[in-house]
C-alpha cells in the first residue's frame, strides 16, 4: 500500500571493481544465528493502484521499459523480474564471515536483473537534481486508504493544531493575532528561528493577497508552512543498490523497531525481499521484539546473543549480498547522543558495514520520537554530525503537543523525513507529504 518507492533505473552493467571486503578485524565473536523464516512464503503481494494518489504519490524515476499500461507495472516487476527457477545463491565465499548456509528456499521477489552498483560515497541527504516523470494523471482525487491516513493525521496532529487553530478565530487581522500565533507557534516547538521565518513570510503573503480576514491568513500560514516543509518532502529509494542498506538508529525508545517492522511489512508487501539485522545486541527483548516482526512478515533474521553489533551487521550486508535481498535493515540499540562510547560504537557500525559492501550504508536513518520537541532536533543535530543522516522517521506524533519540531527541523538542519508515525499499528507509519502535514495541523 505504500508509494514511497523510487526506483532509480539501474545503472548500466558494468562491473565496478569491488575489492572483495578485507577479514573484519574487530569481532571475535561466535557466528550470529541465522533464521529462516519460519511460515510458508506469502503470496505475491498485489499493490492496490487505487492507493496511490496521483498529487500525493512521489515523482518516479521510471526505467523506459517498465512504463507499461499500469502505473504500478513497474514497480511490482521491478521486484519480479528474476528468472523464476533461479538456484539459491551461495554465500559468497570471500566474505570473512561464517560461512552463510544456504538459505531455505524463501519467499524472496526476485530483483531487478543483476546489475551492480557504482561504487561510491554514500548518497548523502542532499536533494540531487533528478529527472522526474509525473505520474498518470487518470486516478482518482484521494483514495481511500489515503483518506483514512489524512484523518488519522489530523487527530494526532489536534493537540499541536488546536492552539494554534484558536488564534484565527477572531475577525482582526492585527498585531495581537501575530503576537497569538508566534506564541502558539513556539508553544508547539517550533522553535524561535522558525517562527520568526513563518511570521514574516506570512505576512508578506496576508500583504500580497490583500487578505481580509482571519480565516484567509490562516489558509496563507499553510502555504506558508507548506514551504517551509517542502525540503523534508523525499522518497526513500529502494532498488539502486541490491541490497540497499538501511541503519537504524536513535535513542531508547523513540520506535526504531516498530519502525523497522511496519517498514518491513509494506517493503514485503510490495515485493522487497528483507534481511533484518538484530545489531541491538546488549537487549534480548529488543532482538526478540525484532524476531516476532521477522516471524510476522516471513523475513530472515541476523541475530547474536552478545558480542558485538558492528560484526552482525556485517554478517548481515555479506549476507544479504550473497542472497541478492533487496533491503538490509540493520537495527542498533538505543543511546543517547551523550554517550560517547555508544555514539563511536555507532561509527563503527557504519566502518564495518562498509567494509561489507564499499557503497553502503545507503541510507542511515534517525527515528525520532515526536514528543520530545525541540529535544528531538537536538537528536538529529547530534547524530547527524557524529554519523551523517540521511533520512529521519517521526513516531509518536499522535497525541502530541508538539508536532511544530518538524518545521524546526526544516529550518535548521532540513534532513529528510521519510516517514511519520501516527501510532502503533502497521498502517499507522506512512509516507511525510509536506502540505498533508500542515493541512493537518492547521484543520
Ligand atoms: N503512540 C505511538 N507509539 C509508538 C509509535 N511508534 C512506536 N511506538 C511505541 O513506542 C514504544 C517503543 O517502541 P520501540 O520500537 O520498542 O522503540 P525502540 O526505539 O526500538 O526502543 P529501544 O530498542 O529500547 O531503543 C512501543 O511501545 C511502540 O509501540 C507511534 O508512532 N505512536
Amino acid at each position: 500500500m505504500f508509494s514511497f518507492f523510487k526506483k532509480k533505473p539501474l545503472p548500466p552493467a558494468v562491473q565496478p571493481e569491488v575489492a572483495a571486503p578485507p577479514p573484519l578485524p574487530e569481532p571475535a565473536t561466535p557466528a550470529p544465528e541465522i533464521a529462516a523464516p519460519s511460515a510458508e512464503p506469502a503470496p505475491e503481494a498485489t499493490l492496490d493502484p487505487a492507493l496511490l494518489v496521483p498529487e500525493l504519490a512521489p515523482r518516479f524515476e521510471m526505467p523506459a521499459e517498465k512504463s507499461g499500461s499500469s502505473p504500478l507495472g513497474w514497480l511490482r516487476n521491478a521486484f519480479g523480474g528474476k528468472p523464476p527457477a533461479e538456484p539459491a545463491p551461495q554465500p559468497d565465499a570471500a566474505a570473512p564471515v561464517q560461512p552463510v548456509p544456504a538459505p531455505a528456499p524463501i519467499p524472496t521477489p526476485a530483483t531487478p536483473p543483476a546489475a551492480a552498483p557504482a561504487p561510491g560515497p554514500a548518497p548523502s541527504w542532499k536533494p540531487a537534481p533528478e529527472p522526474a516523470v509525473d505520474f498518470p494523471a487518470a486516478e482518482p482525487a484521494v483514495a481511500p486508504a489515503r483518506k483514512g491516513w489524512l484523518d488519522k493525521l489530523k487527530a494526532g496532529l489536534r493537540k499541536t493544531g488546536s492552539s494554534i487553530a484558536t488564534v484565527f478565530t477572531g475577525t482582526q487581522i492585527d498585531d495581537a493575532l501575530y503576537e497569538e500565533l508566534e506564541d502558539a507557534l513556539l508553544m508547539a516547538d517550533t522553535g524561535v528561528k522558525a517562527t520568526e521565518r513563518l511570521l514574516a513570510d506570512l505576512k508578506r503573503r496576508v500583504k500580497e493577497h490583500k487578505a481580509a480576514d482571519p480565516a484567509a491568513v490562516k489558509g496563507l500560514l499553510a502555504d506558508a508552512l507548506t514551504d517551509l516543509l517542502t525540503p523534508l518532502q523525499k522518497s526513500l529509494v529502494i532498488g539502486q543498490y541490491t541490497p540497499t542498506v538501511i541503519m537504524v538508529t536513535g535513542v531508547n525508545g523513540a520506535g526504531k523497531t516498530t519502525s523497522i517492522g511496519k517498514l518491513t511489512k509494506h517493503l514485503a508487501t510490495e515485493g522487497a525481499s528483507v534481511l533484518l539485522a538484530a545489531a541491538d545486541t546488549f537487549r534480548a527483548a529488543a532482538r526478540e521484539q525484532l524476531g516476532v516482526w521477522a516471524d510476522r512478515n516471513t523475513v530472515e533474521i541476523i541475530s547474536q546473543e552478545g558480542g558485538d553489533p558492528a560484526a552482525v551487521s556485517f554478517d548481515a550486508v555479506s549476507a544479504g549480498k550473497a542472497r541478492g535481498k533487496d533491503v538490509v535493515l540493520v537495527d542498533t540499540a538505543g543511546r543517547l547522543p551523550t554517550q560517547l562510547h555508544l555514539m563511536e560504537e555507532l561509527k563503527k557500525i557504519r566502518r564495518v558495514v562498509q567494509k561489507a559492501d564499499a557503497t553502503a550504508p545507503h541510507e542511515v536513518l534517525l527515528v525520532i520520537d515526536g514528543n520530545t520537541g525541540q529535544n528531538a532536533l537536538a537528536q538529529v543535530r547530534a547524530f547527524d554530525d557524529a554519523i551523517g543522516l540521511t533520512g529521519l522517521i517521526v513516531t509518536k506524533l499522535d497525541g502530541t503537543a508538539k508536532g511544530g519540531v518538524l518545521a524546526a527541523i526544516a529550518q535548521e538542519r532540513p534532513i529528510p523525513v521519510y516517514f511519520i508515525g501516527v501510532g502503533e499499528k502497521l498502517e499507522d507509519l506512512e509516507t511525510f507529504n509536506a502540505r498533508e502535514f500542515a493541512q493537518a495541523l492547521l484543520s
